[in-house]
């Protein structure tokens, strides 16, 4: 991958935002990857990078099993740039000393410069970073220099000039560190001189060169959902492997209202593919009939995927491939990352729900993108805006927007108050907006009054939220007035609902759905 455009290699250590600096580097449009921590110093150097960043991670470097790199890394006279546990494992492998602070430093911080350096070009002395630490460096290695000082006198960014080594304690990767996409900038390009060759364009172009190469004459098959992710992977598949790619939709019976008659219009209108649809509505219900765990029906739902393609394709030939339009948050959330060791919060059906006796090889063109490259990928691909701002829906669909056990008739209930949000969100013009906007149903009554009459029916949680990338989100803030009719209209119009509730947390410490 890194023959003719300048790579940047980042070498993950656990982090939960080692893709986030991967994501970084590739603003300035420059081609950044993720290695694992057992990458050696002779590999790197075939691969030519400009520069190598090391991420945090979960560990002490203390720790008995803590991952360490191969230390003629720090020798190969290529610019390094150690972030948090990064900065700590430089210091420790070149003869430094690190041990626990006295306090956990999370969140924000000032920090001061000390001197003058390229890493902080035009950046404002004084800026808040974000920490998330409890480890310090306490002795610096031979020939180190303090950069950055925090507001407690502890270090906060240091370098060899001789060694082309620099580290920063914060994360400049993440949203909330002030002027941080600067100081990539400045390491990028100051100090690793790499050339801005990269773009969504030349993305699309490798990743056709990479897949024909892979899949040669084999036939694949594409989950077409018909949500961007899963378009854009399909497009971009069949530029490389034209009719030897099949496309199927499935009806999971988990579907929103009139998913599938929107799904097919858009997909007759707007796309030449080969795109068939399964009608597998029984199978799944059949599967999740009295299942109320979370984590039973993601994988029941990820097998079920799995078994309904393996049917689909009897008769029709040997195919070998499986393209998915998988994300990076749906892979750090199931727990895989470069370096391991991330904690699992769910198991997104299409990553850790899927059969491990499944036979097909996968082909995931955006294992490692966020949704709004992929949303800028799909625009350079020539998909409609229709499918470029579809909000994201889940694979497992309504069966996790239903808290507990599913039925058709709370199928039924969620479908038409789901309806009813969407449309009122679309109508305000706030759509493009809003990251995804949603009804959830509980698995409880309340009593109310409708007319004369009691009622003892189920409450409808209505989820909207902003976000960037779902990694991190936030409840809308939707005017007084909408929120009013989005709820008047569910409890007048949909039978067994009698309350409606706004969900007003972030994410983290909730996720964006409920299960
Ligand atoms: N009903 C479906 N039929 C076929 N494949 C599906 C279906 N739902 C999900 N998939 C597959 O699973 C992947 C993950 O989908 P999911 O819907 O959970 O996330 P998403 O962010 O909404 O992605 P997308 O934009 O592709 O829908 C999709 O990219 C697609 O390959
Ligand atoms: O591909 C997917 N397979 C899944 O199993 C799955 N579960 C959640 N989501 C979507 O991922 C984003 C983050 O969701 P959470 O905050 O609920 O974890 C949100 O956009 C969710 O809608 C899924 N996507
Ligand atoms: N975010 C990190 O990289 C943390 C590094 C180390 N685990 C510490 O607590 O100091
Ligand atoms: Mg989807």
């Amino acid at each position: 991958m890194a023959s003719e455009k300048d790579l940047i290699a980042v070498i993950d250590f656990g982090s939960q935002y080692s893709q986030l600096i991967a994501r970084r580097v590739r603003e300035c449009s420059v081609y950044s990857e993720l290695f694992p921590p057992t990458i050696s110093a002779k590999e790197l150097a075939k691969l030519s990078p400009k520069g190598i960043i090391l991420s945090g991670g979960p560990n002490s470097v203390y720790d008995e099993d803590a991952p360490k790199m191969d230390p003629e890394i720090l020798n190969m006279g290529i610019p390094i740039l150690g972030i948090c546990y990064g900065m700590q494992l430089i210091s420790q492998q070149l003869g430094g000393h690190v041990e626990q602070g006295q306090k956990h430093e999370y969140g924000r911080t000032k920090i001061k410069f000390e001197s003058e350096n390229l890493l902080f070009k035009n950046v404002t002395n004084e800026i808040n970073v974000w920490m998330s630490h409890g480890d310090e460096v306490k002795v610096l290695p031979e020939g180190f220099c303090c950069l950055a000082i925090t507001e407690n006198k502890k270090l906060a960014s240091v370098c060899s000039p001789e060694k082309n080594i620099y580290a920063v304690q914060f994360h400049p990767e993440v949203a909330h560190t002030e002027q941080g996409q600067l100081i990539i900038r400045n390491f990028v390009f100051d100090i690793c001189k790499a050339k801005p060759t990269w773009s969504m364009v030349t993305f699309i172009q490798d990743s056709i060169s990479k897949i024909k190469e892979m899949v040669g004459d084999q036939k694949a098959i594409c989950a077409l959902s018909g949500g961007v992710d899963s378009s854009a992977a399909a497009v971009l598949v069949h530029k490389a492997i034209g009719d030897n790619l099949t496309c199927f939709y499935v009806d999971t019976g988990l579907m929103r209202k009139n998913e599938n008659r929107d799904i097919k219009r858009i997909f007759d209108e707007e796309f030449h593919l080969n795109v068939k649809f399964i009608d597998a509505r029984e199978r799944f219900l059949s599967k999740l009939e009295g299942v109320s765990d979370p984590e039973r029906k993601r994988k029941i739902i990820g097998e079920e995927f799995i078994r309904t393609f393996e049917d689909a394709i009897k008769g029709l030939g040997d195919f070998d491939w499986l393209v998915q339009g998988t994300l990076y948050p749906d892979v750090i959330e199931s727990a895989v990352s470069v370096g391991g060791k991330a904690v699992r919060i769910k198991s997104h059906h299409n990553v850790a729900g899927l059969p491990e006796d499944m036979k097909f090889k996968l082909l995931e063109p955006f294992r490692n993108l966020f949704k709004d490259e992929v949303r800028n990928l799909a625009l350079e691909l020539g998909l409609p805006e229709e499918i470029v701002y579809r909000h994201p829906f889940p694979g497992p669909g309504l069966a996790i927007r239903i808290v507990g056990e599913i039925t058709r008739e709370k199928l039924r209930i969620l479908r038409d108050a789901d309806a009813i949000v969407r449309e009122e969100i679309f109508n305000a013009g706030l759509y493009r907006d809003v990251w995804q906007a949603f009804a959830v149903l509980l698995p409880i009554k309340s009593v109310g009054v409708m007319g004369d009459r009691r009622t003892y029916s189920y409450p409808i949680v209505l989820r909207i939220v902003s976000s960037d990338d779902a990694m991190t989100a936030d409840w809308a803030r939707i005017p007084y007035d909408l929120l009013d009719r989005i709820a008047r209209r569910i409890v007048n119009e949909v039978d067994e609902v009698n309350r409606v509730v706004y969900d007003i947390s972030s994410k983290p410490p909730a996720t964006i759905e409920w299960e």
